[in-house]
């Protein structure tokens, strides 16, 4: 914990013209609902509830969810607790940006009927583009690369699969044995912050123990399904398969989220992918569904997961499974911003005086895709800020990897 408190930066809103958060609100949640609508056949109760989210969008309040938006009334009741009585009645763009963006999604699934009763009950919109992407062709290229890494070193495979779940979160693959895929050329140079050595030493090779003795669970918070979830499942293979972590608990979405967030579902689509791959993609798929199948891997959806808040909100049970965590690993920007609160940090402040409420060793794997930093040197900060490339902080080339043991 922080020896001196400090004092949290503004909390982030989409209120300002010309911004990023603004252009997520204005721009992209329009473009998401236009495009579920083209995906699917929705008879005509859920086009209109869709066109209702449309004008919401553009000029619209938070509005209460209705009576009928989950058949227990539990999501409702957990949205009460989560900010809805505050907040509904309020503009979208006034609200924090945190909260109006994980609202919209939940108003999604309500919009095309995914909480029912009905036909479409249970239906992930955002299906169709999780699965082509992991038919890709580019999947297949990525998957074969697998047999050349396993003709690697295990300490360089390793880092080549951590470099690949990293980078995947920028949807792109990253094991591919070049220097890129390695983290010596051009990724490395990308990376903000790199604390990968911390994150292999909470995580030793079997003999050099643990650091507390005990048996080595790994914590994996994923992030993106498909092309990124498959290079989280190949480190967790990896990783049970050097012994350095006995178990993994791997925490998913409950519903669908922030159109490619991953679900139980598409643990199974992904894990399918890796087993009919053959070759090493299909080794690494064996073993995890060995894994599975024993109790070593196992799958949790917790509600928390979705909720529009950050993780220094968590409740005692999620709280307890990542204290019991060797170390818990958040995939992504979104987990990034609920990890260090979605606040306008200057991108100097102590990610760990940020993290210090979290129980255990953390570590964040994430591109850079919203405004939100901390944990940067003032070298680092002053040569992005002098790099003239504006969208350091949003566009997805840069990232990083913190840890707080
Ligand atoms: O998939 P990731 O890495 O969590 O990124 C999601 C990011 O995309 C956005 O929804 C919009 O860019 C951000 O708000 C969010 O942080």
């Amino acid at each position: 914990m922080p020896d001196t408190p400090f004092v949290p930066a503004p909390v982030i809103v989409g209120d300002e013209p010309g911004s990023f958060p603004h252009g997520v609100l204005a721009e992209r949640h329009p473009a998401i609902v236009r495009q579920v609508r083209d995906a699917f056949p929705l008879d005509p109760p859920r086009r209109h509830a869709l066109d209702a989210l449309l004008a919401s969008c553009a000029d619209g309040v938070v509005e209460p969810l209705p009576a009928d938006a989950d058949p227990t009334g539990r999501d409702r009741d957990r949205w009460a607790r989560w900010g809805m009585d505050a907040y509904a009645g309020r503009s979208w763009y006034d609200v924090p940006w945190l909260w109006a963006e994980s609202h919209f999604y939940r108003r999604l699934l309500d919009a095309v009927g995914y909480f029912g009763p009905g036909a479409w009950q249970g239906v992930d919109p955002f299906r169709p583009a999780k699965l082509a992407e992991l038919d890709a062709p580019e999947t297949d290229q990525e998957l074969a690369a697998l047999e050349d890494l396993d003709r690697m070193p295990a300490d360089e495979r390793g880092r080549a699969l951590l470099h690949g779940s990293l980078w995947g979160n920028r949807a792109d693959l990253g094991f591919r044995l070049s220097d890129r895929g390695t983290g010596t050329g051009d990724e490395a140079a990308a990376l903000v912050a790199d604390d990968s050595d911390a994150l292999w030493s909470l995580l030793p090779v079997p003999g050099a123990g643990t650091p507390d003795g005990g048996p080595a669970t790994l914590c994996l918070v994923a992030d993106n399904a498909g092309r990124e979830l498959v290079p989280d499942l190949l480190l967790v293979s990896h990783l049970l398969a050097e012994g350095r972590v006995d178990r993994a608990v791997l925490h998913v979405k409950p519903y669908p989220y922030y159109v490619s967030d991953a679900t139980p579902t598409d643990v199974l689509d992904a894990l399918r992918r890796l087993v009919t791959a053959g070759g090493a993609a299909a080794a690494h798929g064996e073993r995890l569904w060995a894994a599975l199948t024993d109790g070593r891997v196992t799958v949790r959806a917790h509600p928390f997961s979705c909720a529009p808040l950050p993780y220094a909100d968590m409740p005692g049970d999620l709280r307890a499974d990542f204290a019991a965590a060797t170390v818990t690993v958040l995939k992504g920007d979104l987990n990034y911003r609920r990890l260090v609160g979605d606040r306008w940090w200057p991108p100097t402040t102590s990610f760990a005086d940020v993290t210090g409420y979290f129980p255990g060793a953390v570590a964040a794997l994430r591109t850079l895709k919203s405004d939100v930093v901390t944990g940067l040197d003032a070298k680092t900060e002053a040569a992005l800020e002098a790099s003239g490339e504006r969208g350091w902080r949003t566009s997805g080339t840069h990232a990083l990897v913190q840890v707080r043991c």
